[in-house]
């Protein structure tokens, strides 16, 4: 467990989120410390891309607090939110790279929006730098449909770290990947938080995604977290509802 006097740098509690009559988050808290990986696992639906959401400013609760970065997200301006988001790296489930654009231009399309100034060669620079990150700096004239879904996951991933964020979301990041290259993101994972010293969330039902990359793991159920602690803290329970979730996904 992580020491108690570090200021969290995501903060989250009690919160509340519905939609009409369906109560998605009820009563979630969540401290994320600088440099961890937390994992928040929980089936399908369960209100996991919503917290992300509130996270960035892309939802709003309805009650409780969601502070990034000793900020309280939901009260910020348009600008602030956007100063807030440069700092927040955000993988989505299907990586969402422009299919008509090579790698590189992929890659320089961020950098080249929200920097201002930068030199042909500074970008060439980051450009390549970051694809050395993750492995892929011979892919760097491709287009996406080139790439395997392994490949395009990982050219996602740097191009979120390109504008070297301190804190990193992963949403679902080994969805639909071969067990191989599953294994590959997960190193990938905790290579970026070596190199990069970002502080994550990842979010996954994949229990050896959870288990490789989490420091700590965080189980969402109905609404709020019913434990957090090491992957064996976590799962080593009575409990009826965290068993079956585990057993549930182990036989995927
Ligand atoms: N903008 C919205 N309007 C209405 N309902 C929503 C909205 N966003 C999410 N929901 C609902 O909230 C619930 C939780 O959705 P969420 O996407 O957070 O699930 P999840 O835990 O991330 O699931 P999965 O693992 O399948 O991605 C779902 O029932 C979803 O339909």
């Amino acid at each position: 467990m992580k020491e108690t006097n570090q200021e969290p740098i995501i903060h989250i509690k009690d919160l509340y989120k519905s939609f009409g009559d369906l109560d998605v988050l009820r009563g979630a808290s969540l401290d994320v410390f600088r440099g961890e990986n937390v994992v928040v696992l929980g089936r399908s639906g369960t209100g996991k891309s919503v917290l992300i959401k509130i996270l960035v400013g892309l939802l709003t609760q309805d009650r409780g607090t969601a502070q990034v970065l000793g900020k309280e997200v939901a009260t910020l301006t348009e600008k602030e939110l956007r100063d807030l988001r440069l700092k927040i790296g955000f993988s989505f489930q299907n990586s969402a790279l422009y299919d008509s654009m090579t790698v590189r231009e992929n890659l320089e399309f961020p950098l080249v929006r929200n920097i201002a100034n930068l030199t042909r060669g500074q970008i060439d620079k980051e450009v390549e730098t970051v694809l050395d990150a993750v492995g892929l700096l011979q892919t760097i004239n491709q287009v996406p449909s080139e790439l395997s879904g392994g490949q395009r996951k990982r050219i996602g991933i740097a191009r979120t770290l390109i504008l070297r964020p301190e804190i990193m979301l992963y949403d679902e990041p080994t969805a639909g990947l071969d067990p191989i290259t599953c294994l590959e993101i997960n190193e990938l994972i905790n290579e970026v938080k070596e190199k990069y010293k970002t502080t994550s969330i990842i979010i996954t039902h994949d229990l050896t995604c959870a288990k490789v990359t989490g420091d700590r793991i965080a189980m969402l159920l109905d609404g709020s977290f019913v434990r957090q602690g090491s992957f064996e803290e976590v799962f080593d329970t009575s409990e009826e509802r965290i068993k079956s979730f585990f057993d549930y996904n182990f036989i995927q």
